[in-house]
């Protein structure tokens, strides 16, 4: 029922006939598989280019933009079809607030995504940032913890603004790739990714331009300074992590609210019983034992015995 009313695809239309062609292509082949339905959460600090992201890949204002950091706001989800294929895209607030996690914030996007599915983690950050630091830490932290650590495992880092020029002559590709190898060791360290993790070493980087400026090439498609078509690379990432076999994140009122604390542990109340009673109190019992064994009589003991039979 939901699907009926969701509204169609039209800003697709907007695109280059090139991107649309690889567009439309991209979810033939999630078709293929069986996939009518995308997610996608998108989520990242305030004033990173999140909300400014979901409409280029939608291709209208489906949501607002502020040039200033909006805090409190509640996310929201974009929904269109295509050719009887469905994608959802949901905004979500930035969560820092006065440099730590705002807990409420945090609490309102859970409620929001609860009985929803996410099939692709879009973390969006800034290209053009040059160093990492605890902000960043403490939002790969919250996501963990909110959604459990396989959400990496279905998840890419945007980087938008990335029509720049590196600082100090940098070559682009250089520049990209340290800003994106800072970016995936943070996440690895503040999830507590291990090396076996499946995806850990290989979170996708995909750069974006939402600029009206971002330059175009001879097909009129939106390209960036290393030649990368944006727009059909970013859909064509996630449709490799749409499709890479790991299990979607189906967010259950079990993930929100994390484990039953009067379940926790109940399992090894015995176990500790016995442990104790093995280790603690059967030493302590042979102790008393040995020791009453050991004991030799005062002689007051032994003279009042001797003065009571003498009685009798
Ligand atoms: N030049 C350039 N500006 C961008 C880009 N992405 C976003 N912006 C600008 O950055 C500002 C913030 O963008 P938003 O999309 O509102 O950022 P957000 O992460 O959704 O912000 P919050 O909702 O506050 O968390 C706006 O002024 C955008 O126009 C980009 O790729 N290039």
């Amino acid at each position: 029922m939901a699907s009926q009313m969701i509204r169609e695809w039209a800003g697709i239309n907007t695109f280059a006939p090139a991107t649309q062609a690889k567009l439309l292509e991209l979810l033939g082949k999630l078709k293929q598989e069986n996939v009518n339905t995308l997610t996608i959460l998108v989520m990242g600090k305030s004033g990173v280019g999140k909300s400014s992201t979901v409409n280029s890949v939608i291709g209208e204002r489906a949501v607002s933009i502020n040039p200033f950091q909006t805090e409190g706001v509640r996310p929201v989800m974009v929904s269109r079809s295509r050719a009887g294929f469905a994608l959802n895209i949901i905004d979500t607030p930035g969560i820092i607030e006065g440099g730590y996690v705002n807990d409420q914030a945090l609490e309102i996007i859970k409620c929001f995504l609860l009985n929803k599915t996410i099939d692709v983690l879009l973390y969006v950050d800034r290209l053009d940032a040059y160093r990492v630091d605890n902000l960043d830490r403490l939002v790969v932290k919250a996501i963990t913890d909110s959604f459990g650590k396989e959400i990496w495992n279905k998840a890419s880092i945007v980087l938008t603004h990335a029509q720049l020029s590196p600082p100090d002559g940098l070559p682009y590709e250089e520049f990209f790739s340290k800003r994106s190898e800072a970016l995936i060791k943070t996440i690895r360290q503040a999830a507590r990714l291990k090396k076996d993790d499946s995806q850990a070493s290989s979170i996708p980087v995909i750069l974006v331009e939402n600029s009206g400026r971002c330059n175009k090439n001879d097909s009129d498609e939106k390209v960036l300074p290393n030649g990368t078509t944006w727009i059909s690379y970013l859909v064509q990432r996630v449709t490799e992590i749409m499709l890479n076999g790991c299990k979607s994140i189906y967010v259950d009122k079990k993930l929100i609210e994390g484990p039953d604390p009067n379940q926790r542990g109940k399992l090894l109340i015995p176990l500790i019983f016995a442990l104790q009673f093995f280790f603690v109190m059967k030493p302590i019992e042979g102790a008393i034992k040995k020791d009453i064994s050991r004991e030799s009589k005062p002689s007051w003991e032994t003279r009042d015995v001797g003065a009571a039979n003498r009685k009798f």
